[in-house]
């Protein structure tokens, strides 16, 4: 997708990997709105990308997902402040087995949210220019993982993307949908996650088996993949210390007797 010019919503993007999301969109040229619950962070990261990129290409919204009035009004904001929307970025999310609800609430329930409003404002048959959103998942969503709510909320970010990512539906609304599946990351949410001690303990040993940490900027790679293969829809790329590689490719009992797969009519 070419960037310049364009408008991106990024949510979670005070820190950590929305932020590092943020900055390689700005990059690329487009102007980015940072939503988030967490004001004062949100204000330094819109401060110190204003001073890099330019104060009329980034702007900081108080929003807390889970509050559907506040994320609809923070969709409306973008596009009165930018002129449109053309790339949504579902970040926001947290590690949370005791608060499993509100786990629920941030990672999937929100991102479905998200999802219906990119339709609503990027979808061609909306009076949209069409567009591109990217769900953040994880490698928690397509394997077996100790904290199995926060593991339920990724696998459903899959489906969710996969399922809005059919090509029957691409020639209406000319929105893609694609996922991106991180390994362990350095960021907050590995300091302090909210989870029984021996889901921990497990998660520590995954870690070490896996091939140890990965940074925001080996992140960002992978996102700048799913910014550059314009033919990708519903697709579900994983991003480890091991590399990249798409997920999903097997034909459904639909295909298997052709051996044929549907293919991307990406035209957005
Ligand atoms: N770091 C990892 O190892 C890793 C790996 C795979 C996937 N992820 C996913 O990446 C995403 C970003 O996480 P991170 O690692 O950067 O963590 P982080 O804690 O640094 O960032 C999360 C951001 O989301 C914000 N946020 C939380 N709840 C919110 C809400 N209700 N409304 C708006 N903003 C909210 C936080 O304030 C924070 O700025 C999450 O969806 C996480 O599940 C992280
Ligand atoms: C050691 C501290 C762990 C705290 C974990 C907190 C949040 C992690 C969230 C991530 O979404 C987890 C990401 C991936 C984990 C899934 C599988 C591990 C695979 C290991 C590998 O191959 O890299």
């Amino acid at each position: 997708m070419q960037l310049s010019g364009k408008v991106a919503l990024v949510t979670g993007a005070a820190q950590g990997l929305g932020k590092g999301c943020a900055e390689a969109i700005l990059e690329r040229g487009a102007k980015v709105a940072l939503l988030d619950t967490n004001e004062s962070a949100g204000q330094e990261t819109a401060a110190d990308f204003a001073l890099k990129y330019g104060a009329d290409r980034c702007t900081f919204i108080l929003c807390d997902v889970t509050a559907k009035d506040q994320l609809e009004g923070a969709f409306q904001k973008v596009v009165d402040h930018f002129g449109g929307l053309d790339l949504v970025v579902n970040n926001a999310g947290i590690l949370n087995e005791v608060q499993w609800e509100k786990c629920i609430d941030v990672n999937l329930v929100s991102v479905v949210r998200g999802c219906h409003l990119g339709l609503r404002y990027m979808g061609k048959q909306n009076g949209g220019n069409g567009g591109l959103i990217i769900n953040m998942s994880s490698v928690a969503g397509l394997y077996a993982f100790p904290s199995p709510v926060y593991a339920t909320t990724k696998a459903g970010v899959v489906g969710l993307t996969r399922s809005l990512g059919m090509d029957y539906k691409l020639g209406r609304d000319c929105v893609r949908v694609n996922a991106l599946c991180p390994s362990f990351t350095t960021t907050a949410i590995l300091a302090d996650p909210e989870v029984p001690e021996d889901q921990y303990q497990h998660m520590k040993d995954m870690l070490e088996r896996g091939g140890g940490l990965m940074q925001i900027p080996d992140v960002v790679k992978g996102l700048a993949k799913l910014l550059d293969e314009d033919d990708k829809n519903g697709a579900v790329l994983e991003v480890t210390v091991q590399g990249m590689k798409y997920h999903g490719d097997e034909s459904g009992p639909w295909d298997r007797e052709s051996g044929t797969h549907q293919p991307n009519l990406c035209i957005a």
